[in-house]
């Protein structure tokens, strides 16, 4: 496939190098030299784009991807809060999307048992349940996409816990939720590439279901294989219908 790359930062020239490994032709890269001047016609020739951007660049790059109607891959965490107008965008206009907090394949397991679990533990109101994610200190927004995506699983299963409350903890913070919000606790450290944790507490015990990234590869392979299975799609997709992992939920 020939690739449109749109953002050309630490996840951007990860993907190019998978990509090329797999075969595939870079055929664009828009970084900072050139976003401001990138036109629908500049994208001609690209069978996919692939956008790892900021979170409030992401939306004008699908626009623009809309207007050249080329498939889009949207790694770009941080602009969901636009996603049902981008999706009758999508639908209305007859696009083809696939976004996703996280293209991982661990992840994308850990989405499904998280919400298997949330349904065990539902009945057990003696357990509290909260989230957490670690990220690198460049990280532009919080909560990640991938902890926004992990409560809204617990949140579907969980009769307690109405919606999720952010809190960005530094020294000496102390993390503040009502009984009906699910907390998901930001922290920023150093090089983290991503953790996330879903912790159930009770007095007696406490479970804690862990996912460690150890590097970025595990995105960005994901995100390469996500524009190869998009080939002769059309339509509004997440990366988790990629996988079929089985089980009730
Ligand atoms: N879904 C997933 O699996 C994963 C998602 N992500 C998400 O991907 C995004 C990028 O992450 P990462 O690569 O680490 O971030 P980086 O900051 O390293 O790279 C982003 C790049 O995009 C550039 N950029 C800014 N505006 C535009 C624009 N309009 N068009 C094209 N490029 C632009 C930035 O340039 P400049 O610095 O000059 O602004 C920067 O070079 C984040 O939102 C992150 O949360 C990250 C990892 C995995
Ligand atoms: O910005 C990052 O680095 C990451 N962003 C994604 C997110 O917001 O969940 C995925 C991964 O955790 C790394």
């Amino acid at each position: 496939m020939k690739i449109a790359l749109l953002g050309y930062g630490k996840m951007g020239r990860l993907i190019e190098r998978f990509a090329q490994q797999r075969g595939h032709q870079i055929q664009l890269v828009v970084d900072e030299n050139n976003r401001e001047d990138i036109s629908a016609a500049d994208l001609a020739g690209a069978n996919v784009a692939i956008d790892f951007s900021r979170p409030e660049a992401a939306v004008a790059n699908i626009d623009l991807c809309f207007e050249a109607n080329i498939p889009l891959v949207v790694g770009t965490t941080g602009w969901y809060d636009q996603l049902d107008h981008v999706k009758k965008r999508c639908l209305d206009g007859n696009k083809t999307l696939l976004y996703g907090s996280n293209f991982s394949i661990g992840v994308n397991v850990f989405f499904h048992i998280n919400k298997l679990l949330a349904a065990a533990m539902n009945p057990y109101k003696q357990y509290d349940v909260q989230v957490e994610e670690i990220h690198h200190t460049q990280k532009l927004d919080a909560p990640s996409g991938t902890a926004i995506t992990i409560a809204e699983g617990i949140i579907g299963h969980t009769d307690s816990k109405t919606e999720w409350i952010n809190n960005l903890i530094g020294e000496g913070d102390e993390a503040i939720a009502k009984t009906n919000q699910l907390l998901i606790e930001s922290h920023r450290i150093d090089e983290v590439p991503g953790t996330h944790t879903v912790l159930y507490s009770s007095e007696v015990d406490q479970i804690e279901f862990k996912h460690t990234a150890h590097s970025r590869a595990g995105f960005a392979l994901g995100a390469v294989v996500a524009a190869e299975w998009l080939e002769g799609k059309t339509g509004f997709y997440q990366v988790t219908e990629m996988f079929n992992f089985g089980g009730r939920i």
